[in-house]
């Protein structure tokens, strides 16, 4: 199985091309694949097939080519990826399954179709506008905080740490419990803290996660828009562009009135050969 590795702000990615869906991934294999002492490793698989050729992508296609199959690294999916689109969008573009050209081009996901252009060393992917829609808590040890829901096409929770708590001081070594009623298919949280302001943003917000079946990433592309529009809301305005740096580097997240765009690096590092014991499929 060939395969390619790649990450956006140090979200990393195992890239499958299986143009006609013939690969069986089992969620042991995806796993096993992820696994960073005796796989590739990553924090998610992204694997390229033909939108015609999976199930799930031929009714989302619309006019895009290509489904990216998002797999978290503990081998469950998600809906969406915001880094992994922009990393499958460089991959589609460096091996010549797709032409760059002045339309941003369109890729089918779980969560619908999103938009992407190329800006030098940056992708920028258009994504559903983030819906900020509860509030709930999410509780790190003896710190409960509270936080607010947000719908980015997957869940995720925004809790603000309060002044005097560190950042950098938190455990995540261990997953926030939350409140499963809310949601009731796991969530991705983002702990957050003001930046100083960045020239050419509206705010500026500095953020960890923990996602939802990859434990703590270095950077997480939709939390990064759900905390763009938590900050937002909180300056009392809907639109805007906020620079959101994740411990992996700076993500810089436009909502508009429709849509939100998501910009950062995304670079391929590696190709090879994937040769994993069938045991562990
Ligand atoms: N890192 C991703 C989000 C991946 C999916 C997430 N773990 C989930 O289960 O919803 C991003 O860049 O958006």
């Amino acid at each position: 199985m060939e395969f390619t590795k790649g990450h956006g702000t140090g979200n990393d990615f195992v890239i499958l091309p299986d143009p006609d869906g013939a690969l069986d991934l089992t969620p042991g294999l995806l796993a096993a694949i992820c696994d960073r002492r005796r796989g590739i490793g990553g924090d998610g698989v992204l694997r390229v097939v033909r939108a015609a050729k999976h199930p799930e992508g031929a009714a989302l296609a619309g006019d895009a080519e290509w489904f990216m199959d998002y797999w978290n690294s503990d081998g469950s999916f998600a809906e969406m990826c915001g880094n992994g689109a922009r990393v499958f969008v460089r991959y589609l573009l460096e091996t010549g399954l797709a032409t760059p050209s002045g339309a941003a081009l369109p890729v089918a996901t779980r969560a619908g179709l999103v938009r992407a252009r190329v800006e030098g060393d940056a992708v920028a992917v258009e994504m559903r506008r983030p819906r900020v829609y509860a509030a709930s808590t999410a509780t790190l040890g003896h710190l409960t905080l509270p936080g607010a829901a947000v719908d980015v096409g997957n869940p995720h929770l925004v809790c603000a740490l309060p002044a005097g708590l560190d950042l950098a001081g938190l455990d995540l070594t261990r997953a926030p419990d939350f409140d499963a009623g809310v949601f009731p298919t796991g969530v991705n949280v983002e702990f957050t803290a003001p930046g100083a302001p960045v020239d050419g943003t509206d705010s500026h917000v500095l953020m960890r996660v923990y996602e939802r079946g990859s434990a703590e990433t270095l950077s997480c592309g939709t939390g990064a828009c759900a905390v763009a529009a938590v900050a937002l809301r909180d300056t009392g305005v809907q639109t805007g562009t906020v620079a959101v740096d994740v411990p992996g580097g700076r993500l810089t997240v436009t909502v508009t009135e429709d849509s939100c765009w998501l910009s950062g690096p995304a670079v391929l590092v590696a190709t090879g050969r994937l040769t994993l014991p069938a045991a562990e499929a």
